[in-house]
């Protein structure tokens, strides 16, 4: 049984009139990858916002390790190891591959744009990012400017942007989105790879992906978590199911 590492203790988002989170209270276990899946507007991203820090949730509290985050900002978050991919930093088409991701290492030491450090600090900056493109699948790429990758390589790069701030718990929004067949057995297969190290909290739509990898799934509708379990608890849930009518029951069966 692993340690909680994320908690959200009875999170409520309000916009105007609207509750897009209600009340969400839900434990996220070291080193596994949690899913979180529902049908349109159901408040997914809304919680994830909340817990990376970009969304201040209107009432309800986040603990890190035991310790109360709710009120530290995205970069006081990204700072203690949460780091929501493709934010903080984003992907810079100018530069290399390498570059976009030295940069991000860079601000993990806090070097920030001091490029007159010690070239022992640069070798090992360097030597990080290499083992990061190596990780990603991305060694060959090095040298590419990141506007000329595609989609997929792209995301790759977001994801290597991200692990190069060596995050403890990493939030993924949709990383499959628009991506075709192969590219996204890719991801897939590429988050897998990072499961044994990293805690994945993920919001996706693609079936094959949550029930490939996600250890837990959390189902959100209209904002309130109706259940939480493994894969194959949700898969046979009737109210799962239920919620799921007329959205995208057949994704679920
Ligand atoms: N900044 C905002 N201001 C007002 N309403 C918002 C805002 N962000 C989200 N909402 C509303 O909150 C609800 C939940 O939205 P959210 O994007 O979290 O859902 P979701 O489950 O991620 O949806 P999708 O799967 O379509 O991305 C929706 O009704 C949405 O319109």
């Amino acid at each position: 049984m692993t340690t909680t590492i994320l908690e959200a203790t009875g999170l409520i988002k309000r916009f105007g009139g609207l509750t897009a989170t209600d009340d969400v209270t839900l434990a996220i276990r070291e080193l596994t990858c949690h899913a979180l899946i529902g049908p349109n507007g159901a408040g997914k991203t809304t919680l994830l916002s909340q817990l990376s820090g970009e969304l201040r949730p209107t009432a309800g509290r986040i603990h890190f390790e035991g310790r109360d985050v709710t009120s530290a900002d995205l970069g006081g978050r990204a700072r203690l190891g949460i780091l929501r991919s493709f934010q903080i930093t984003s992907v810079c088409d100018d530069y290399s591959v390498f570059d976009n991701v030295v940069v991000a290492a860079q601000i993990r030491e806090g070097h920030g744009f001091r490029f007159w450090q010690a070239p022992r600090g640069v070798r090992a900056l360097a030597d990080t990012t290499r083992s990061v493109l190596e990780r990603t699948g991305l060694a060959d790429f090095g040298d590419v400017p990141a506007g000329v990758l595609s989609h997929g390589q792209r995301r790759q790069l977001e994801l290597a942007i991200a692990l190069a701030m060596q995050p403890r718990v990493l939030l993924l929004d949709e990383p499959m989105a628009g991506m075709g067949p192969a590219e996204a057995e890719r991801m897939i297969e590429l988050l897998g790879s990072l499961r044994a190290e990293y805690t994945i909290v993920l919001v996706e739509h693609d079936m094959d992906a949550v029930f490939n990898l996600a250890d837990t799934v959390s189902v959100l509708v209209g904002g309130r978590l109706v259940a939480s379990g493994t894969p194959q608890e949700i898969r046979s849930n009737a109210s799962v199911r239920e919620a799921y009518l007329g959205h995208e029951q057949e994704d679920v069966a």
